[in-house]
């Protein structure tokens, strides 16, 4: 087939629907068959195929892009993780903020202390409940978790018996408090599993507050379509298993323990609740329909094997993730910037007249050099 008619066939507008990203997939392949094909091409073949190529690819990038992501109205769930100051919180906000102006009504939940949420929004979103988000014209809400008072109520739990009723009661399970009491529940708490209370404010945020509040009628229809889980994938979903693992054996011993004397039907019946809100929220986690992990890193060799490390972990849990974010990359008149800089400084030493000179390498400041403060910046800067 000649390559010209290939190009014709194949518009950048068909390509853009996601069913053609198997055919663009189906063309790339043909393009390598083409590039590298047995006998050789003329240079034109060659340069031409490889700008079909940049262009397939291209376009397939576009396919699995925002438009993809925002395809249909099914209620979708995308979680944003990474290591610390990659910019989770932003490129999650910026995606939330992309959905509701596409007419998502969408959620953007952060489990970060720090609230970064808060930062973004430039809005106070702190107060643990769901906060409507100023300066949209459609509905976006955001909720920040904050693991700091989970960790607070847990770690009072975790001093004798009687704060296990107020921890219990955190968990709308205060009526089985005095059952498990002779389970020792306390010690249950003490040896939390690391990351615990990431997962168990993840559990209570997603099954406590979002999982109601997206089921509750006044607010059905609004699709949550976001949640950046910062540090969470930190604490691999396992440590949220073996948490639930944990409820499980809690209840087998309830039985046991309480074999004597039927417990209070509602108190177990609670923490089956619970545990079927746990199990929704791992279904939720491994459902390649409605929800995707977004790894996000900066462009650094560490960042990249942590990033590495954790799409292992992730696909390990049979958990869907299919994009990477790189965040915080040089623009391209940069990087061009810094070669032709570069070749210039490797000039300057081979130059007959500049070769004699003493070189003194001025920085670009990203401040304007106005005035004393700035002049002194500059002078400590260059005069040395
Ligand atoms: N592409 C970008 N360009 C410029 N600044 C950025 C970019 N992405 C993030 N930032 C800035 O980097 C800082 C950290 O970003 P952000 O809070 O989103 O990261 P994070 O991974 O959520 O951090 P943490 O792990 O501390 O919660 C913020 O000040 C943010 O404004």
């Amino acid at each position: 087939m000649a390559m010209s008619s290939l190009f014709n066939r194949v518009s950048r507008s068909q390509l853009r629907t996601s069913s053609s990203a198997r055919m663009s997939k189906v063309l790339l392949s043909y393009l390598d068959h083409l590039v590298y094909p047995k006998q050789p091409v003329t240079q034109l073949q060659a340069t031409r195929l490889n700008t079909m190529r940049s262009f397939v690819t291209t376009a397939l990038e576009e396919v699995t892009g925002f438009d993809e992501m925002s395809s249909g109205m099914q209620r979708k769930y995308y979680m944003l993780g990474g290591k610390g100051g990659v910019g989770k919180t932003s490129c999650a906000a910026s995606l939330a903020v992309k959905f509701a102006n596409r007419g998502h009504p969408t959620i953007v939940v952060s489990t970060d202390p720090a609230h970064s949420l808060s930062d973004s929004f430039d809005q106070d979103l702190t107060g643990g409940g769901l906060v409507q988000v100023q300066g949209m014209e459609s509905s976006l809400y955001a909720l920040e978790v904050n693991p700091e008072r989970m960790r607070e109520e847990y770690q009072s739990a975790s001093h004798g018996e009687g704060s296990v009723k107020h921890f219990m009661d955190s968990m709308g399970l205060g009526a089985l408090a005095a059952q498990l009491g002779e389970l020792k529940l306390g010690e249950l708490l003490d040896t939390p599993p690391p990351g615990f209370d990431e997962a168990f404010a993840i559990a209570k945020a997603l099954v406590l507050q979002v999982m109601q509040f997206v089921e509750s009628p006044e607010y059905c229809g609004h699709t949550l379509r976001l949640l950046s889980l910062p540090d969470f994938f930190d604490a691999s979903l396992s440590k949220m298993m073996k948490l639930k693992k944990k409820f499980a054996s809690a209840t087998a011993a309830l039985k046991t323990v309480l074999g004597k004397g039927e417990p209070q039907q509602d108190a177990t019946d609670k923490l089956e609740e619970l545990r079927e809100r746990m199990a929704k929220v791992r279904d939720l986690f491994r459902n390649s329909e409605t929800t995707e992990f977004v790894i996000v890193m900066i462009p650094t060799v560490m960042a990249l094997r942590e990033s590495s490390r954790l799409c292992a972990s992730l696909l390990k849990e049979k958990v869907p993730v299919r994009r990477l974010v790189v965040n915080q990359l040089l623009p391209q008149f940069v990087i061009c910037y810094l070669q032709d800089q570069n070749r210039v400084l490797d000039m300057i030493p081979k130059d007959p007249q500049l070769a004699k000179l003493a070189l003194i390498r001025s920085h670009l400041m990203d401040a304007e050099i106005r005035g004393i403060p700035a002049l002194t910046f500059m002078g400590d800067m260059v005069w040395r």
